[in-house]
């Protein structure tokens, strides 16, 4: 009888059973299938698994799986709609006495906001003093200047409760200059309903949490934040801090909502961050209810000091975009590009064209392997020679190989010509004057070879890294010249060689986009005036990862911000960024060794355990020769080699030898065993009062020993200009000694000029100063020169003690010579070896004029340097109290 159709008897508990004649199939397989048939169809399912799995994530057919699946960019605003107000001008007629400089007065040196102010100011090149909040205030005027545009307070609450008289004196500094201040509301351990800010008509409910994030369209603060649109979902933090005030003195500058909690929900927007005109105390203020961690707050902070500062501390609104795209023609099979994603390309180009004029992707090839994927790779490679005009090319190495494994030039050359001979045959333009390297290798440290290769085979003028100075942190990368070749800080947008699939990156997709939003690449674009993003060719195939990511942060940016985005070759944008940093052209050149992936980039051929370990820093004419010799003289010590035009003194840090490069300077410290077993040394004795020196030699040699010579100023500028004069100068043949130093400023230039060359380095406090900047007082030796004259053994063994060094008896190795009139190196028990004619020469005695002359104009000078002597716990040396004791 047929059961089908009808119902199934009902079960106990109610359940039916429904009773179905066994199909056909079933018998079968009951007959056929046992265990072991059953693990091993379960093991075969396994396996395909696997396989299935592997491959598709690897293989050519993996673009089949995530093709179908490629991300539409973000864009939640109406940011397309053409009536987009001018950005704000916050710049005033008024004539402004104000330095463009911050002051952040913070609770403790290691405060979380505090350092993200800090660095957020460096980020955006704004200058700063940060404060550890105390009982006084720091100097605010220098003459009849402020010295800060802006004052900011990492806590509201300590500002408000100043005492009486720090309060009066800041605003009266505030409302003179017309200079604002920026609050920060920290969280409050209590949570407060309706207190008032003390001294204030301004009432705060604290530790909210709040969501949905909007700006006033009418804040005259707003000028880089864009007002219109919403940060929809909870804000980062429970400690939300929201202002009420019934003065018109306090307008909104951004609100939010409150989270719904126990089903209540505060539907009226509540002011985060409120601006206080200043109409009640003459003081304009700016206050956030929460640190930077929430991103518009960062945007917001720099419109606050834009505002307040009268426009002395507005940035820019350009941005300039220039995407690389390193590796074309390079890649595993399965991740390269197909024809589809070169017709996507094209039309996300087209796209960004209409939001950054000028916008073309940038591509480097490396045409070895060109036609090296599988069939619709290989088409994919034909695609984009069929549209080689559409886009930038630049020269990418043509095996994708490291040019620092290269040591010689030549080798470098005939790779470099392989790419450009394949440029010219498939009609790839060769004129951009631009260049990456694979990894960076050989850019940033250098590689002679590389930057000689590039000049002679593209003509390379531009090319860019992430590694100078470091790669991290990425707000502290600059750009430098060398050979001719700007190099430009490049940015990462957080796409590498294998994040290929939005799905699969690294942290979640939410990272992307956390990023995207007001994250670390929308903060890149904003803090850089100029990005240069590096980005792959895999990171246009599969689901287009890339695409993705700048649409969606080109149109981020045009939703919340009024930057105005632009792109250009890279020639012109090196130009825009040195012209907007020409402080960065002068190379900074450190240590590849101390850093583990510089070290991985450089040449193996090199080496850095030679570099001096001292430095004999002069100034001129105090005794730096004695010095050099003597230390030469110790065997735990070994000096550099000597140069062929400047003899023992390399000159390095202060002249052009520095923009020669490292490798020039590495070569008078040659390794092997006299020299990895000592401390090499170097003395130069006009390093003392260079400008770019003590940075320079800070940035190569942070552990170097310092040591500076010092003898009366006066006794060292009347040797001097008896130096030179035999030298045959002829502004000091032309002029006596008491001229060179009586000029005034109204002298003829070569007076003046040899007046301060002869006078300045006398200046000792100032240019010590400068040297502890860099250098902590434990590595700076202040050694008395005339010590070193007169008892050469004594002053020895200071200098041993400061070293570390094993000591060695100078009495021993130093003979009076009554014939030079100075210690001299004792070669046997009658003869001894003593420095050259040009040191310890006769000349007639100082005039008693000039000597007096000398002492008045050196007592401040010498005043400092004994203050300053106190300060770093050293006893004054004899002629120092002399010239100070009978000045005046
Ligand atoms: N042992 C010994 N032998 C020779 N000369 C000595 C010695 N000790 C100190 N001095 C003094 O050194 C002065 C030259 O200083 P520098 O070597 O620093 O000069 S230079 O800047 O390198 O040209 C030189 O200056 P002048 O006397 O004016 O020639 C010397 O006074």
């Amino acid at each position: 009888m047929a059961m089908s159709g009808s119902r199934a008897p009902l079960l106990e508990g109610g359940e039916y059973v429904h009773k179905a004649p066994a199909p056909r199939c079933c018998f079968w397989l009951a007959s056929h299938v046992n265990v072991r048939k059953c693990v091993a169809a379960a093991m075969l399912v396994s396996l395909l698994t696997i396989f299935f799995y592997g491959y598709y994530v690897t293989a050519p057919l993996t673009s089949l799986v995530w093709r179908d699946r490629i991300p539409r960019p973000l864009s939640q605003c109406s940011l397309l709609a053409p009536a987009r107000g001018a950005a704000r001008d916050h710049r005033s007629a008024a004539r402004l006495r104000i330095d463009a400089k911050v002051l952040v007065i913070v609770e403790s040196a290691y405060s979380r906001l505090g350092r993200d102010i800090a660095e957020l100011l460096v980020a955006n090149r704004i200058r700063y003093k940060l404060e550890v909040a105390g009982k006084s205030l720091p100097v605010l005027t220098t003459l009849d200047k402020g010295r800060y545009g802006v004052i900011v307070f990492e806590s509201l609450s300590k500002y408000a409760s100043m005492d009486k008289w720090n309060r009066e004196l800041l605003d009266k500094y505030c409302r003179e200059y017309s200079v604002g201040v920026v609050g920060f509301a920290t969280p409050a351990e209590e949570t407060l309903v309706g207190a008032q800010l003390k001294g204030f008509p301004l009432f705060m409910h604290t530790n909210l949490r709040l969501k949905d994030a909007t700006l006033n369209p009418a804040s005259p603060v707003l000028r880089l934040s864009r007002a219109g649109e919403t940060a929809w979902g909870a804000l980062p933090g429970d400690h939300w801090t929201v202002f009420r005030a019934n003065s018109s003195t306090y307008e909104p500058v951004a609100w939010a909502l409150m989270q719904a909690e126990y089903g209540i929900t505060e539907r009226s927007p509540l002011a985060t961050v409120i601006q206080d005109h200043g109409r009640l105390d003459g003081v304009q203020r700016v206050l956030f209810g929460s640190g930077l961690q929430f991103w518009l707050h960062r945007l917001l902070f720099l419109d606050a000091l834009s505002y307040l500062s009268h426009g002395q501390l507005s940035l820019s609104l350009e941005r300039w975009i220039l995407v690389d795209i390193d590796d074309i023609f390079v890649g595993e099979r399965g991740t390269r590009l197909h024809v589809e994603d070169v017709k996507a390309l094209l039309a996300s180009q087209a796209a960004l064209q209409r939001l950054v004029p000028g916008f073309r992707f940038n591509l480097g090839f490396s045409a070895k392997y060109f036609h090296r994927g599988t069939a619709p790779e290989n088409c994919g490679d034909d695609e984009l020679l069929k549209h080689t005009h559409q886009f930038n090319w630049f020269c990418h190495m043509w095996n994708h190989q490291q040019p620092h494994l290269y040591s010689n030039v030549s080798q470098l050359e005939a790779e470099m010509m392989l790419n450009k001979q394949f440029a010219l045959e498939h009609g790839i333009p060769i004129n951009s004057s631009y260049s990456v390297s694979p990894h960076h290798s050989g850019v940033y440290p250098v590689h002679e070879p590389l930057y000689e290769a590039w000049k002679k085979v593209w003509d390379v003028k531009v090319t860019s890294t992430e590694e100078y100075p470091h790669l991290r942190p990425a707000r502290l990368r600059r750009g430098f010249r060398h050979r001719g070749v700007m190099v430009l800080p490049r940015q990462t947008c957080g796409l590498f060689t294998h994040t290929l699939l939005l799905e699969r990156y690294p942290g979640g997709r939410q990272r992307l986009d956390r990023s995207i939003q007001g994250g670390e690449l929308f903060q890149t674009v904003i803090n850089n005036p100029i990005n240069i993003f590096m980005t792959h060719m895999s990171n246009y195939g599969n689901d287009r990862l890339a695409l993705y990511t700048f649409e969606s942060v080109v149109k981020f940016l045009r939703c919340w911000t009024n930057v105005r985005l632009g792109s250009a070759p890279p020639l012109q944008l090196a130009h825009k960024y040195f012209q907007l940093r020409p402080d960065e052209l002068s190379p900074l050149w450190g240590n590849p060794c101390d850093d583990v992936r510089h070290r991985r980039i450089w040449s193996k051929s090199k080496w850095c355990g030679t570099l001096p370990k001292v430095l004999v820093i002069g100034p001129q004419k105090t005794g730096s020769t004695a010095l050099y010799t003597f230390l030469a003289m110790h065997p735990a010590l070994a000096p550099n080699l000597p140069s062929p035009t400047t003899y023992e003194e390399l000159q390095f840090f202060n002249n052009n030898n520095y923009l020669k490069g490292l490798d020039w300077y590495l070569e008078y410290f040659p390794p092997g065993p006299g020299n990895s077993s000592r401390l090499t040394f170097e003395k130069s004795a006009t390093y003392f009062d260079g400008e770019l020196v003590p940075r320079r030699a800070h940035a190569l040699l942070p552990n170097a020993k310092i040591i500076a010579i010092l003898i009366s100023p006066s006794k060292r500028a009347y040797s001097w200009y008896q130096h030179i004069r035999s030298h045959g100068d002829p502004a000091a043949n032309n002029y006596s000694f008491h001229t060179v130093i009586t000029a005034n400023d109204s002298a003829p230039k070569p007076l003046r000029d040899l007046r301060n060359r002869c006078l300045n380095p006398g200046k000792y406090a100032h240019y010590l100063e400068r040297w502890l900047l860099e250098f902590s007082p434990h590595q700076l030796l202040t050694l008395d020169g005339a010590q070193l004259r007169a008892d050469p053994a004594l002053a020895m063994d200071a200098v041993q003690k400061f070293l570390k060094l094993e000591h060695r008896d100078y009495r021993q190795l130093l003979k009076y010579d009554a014939k030079k009139g100075f210690f001299c190196q004792a070669v046997s028990k009658e003869k001894t070896k003593c420095l050259g004619k040009s040191k310890g020469r006769v000349y007639p005695p100082m005039e008693e004029r000039s000597a007096k002359f000398l002492k008045r104009y050196y007592t401040p000078h010498n005043t400092a340097l004994s203050k300053l002597l106190v300060r770093l716990g050293r006893p004054a040396p004899q002629w120092l109290k002399d010239d100070l004791s009978s000045a005046g």
